[in-house]
């Protein structure tokens, strides 16, 4: 059997979510160990660097409307306001991972989301107790969020996605890996 959707990226005009195991067929083994892992990738990409190099640089916090393929991954109306977060996961000074997380408005209260800055978000998520990762989807086609870094998103090899829920509050993280990545730790190519 073939993988035909993640086979041609390039003629989709939007993200093709599929079930990371419906995916792995078309990804080497390699890759899967950082696709499919739950555990958090920030503290990943921190132990696959040197030491000190890892930094996560804010590309945009603001409050917009979600895409409508991010609405429906959160189970909120396409026209609900939401709170976005795009950032590049940075070793050594390069984009390794670009990623755009996303909440609904009115789950944030109380929170202190909006005060991160360019402290990651992942290491918060994982201090939360009561955290549950939703499973994780795969695509092969690029990001559209990273419009003000053209550059990133042609090198996006692998994306992924998931819904973390922790105290009533549901939050959509979705994560390109970069072929910058892969140079850095001999990674293939898919
Ligand atoms: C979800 C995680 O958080 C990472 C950190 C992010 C941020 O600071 O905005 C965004 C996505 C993740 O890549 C993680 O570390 O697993």
């Amino acid at each position: 059997m073939t993988a035909p959707v993640l086979s041609t990226p390039a003629f989709s005009l939007f993200p093709q979510w599929l079930p990371v195991a419906a995916a792995q067929p078309a990804m080497s083994a390699p890759w899967w160990q950082w696709i499919a892992s739950t555990d958090s990738l920030t503290a990943r990409l921190m132990a696959a660097g040197e030491p000190g190099t890892f930094r996560v640089r804010l590309l945009r916090q603001t409050i917009g409307l979600p895409q409508r393929d991010e609405a429906l991954a959160l189970g909120i109306a396409p026209r609900r306001y939401a709170w976005l977060r795009e950032v590049a996961l940075c070793v050594d000074e390069t984009p390794w991972v670009v990623a755009r997380s996303v909440a609904p408005l009115h789950q944030l209260q109380g929170k202190g989301l909006g005060k991160l800055g360019e402290r990651s978000l992942g290491s918060w998520l994982f201090q939360q107790p009561d955290l549950v990762r939703g499973p994780l989807e795969a695509t092969a086609t690029p990001p559209r969020f990273t419009h003000q870094q053209p550059g990133l998103s042609a090198n996006s090899l692998w994306g992924r996605r998931s819904v973390f829920e922790h105290g009533g509050l549901s939050l959509l993280v979705q994560e390109y890996f970069l072929s910058t990545m892969a140079d850095a730790l001999g990674l293939p190519s898919r």
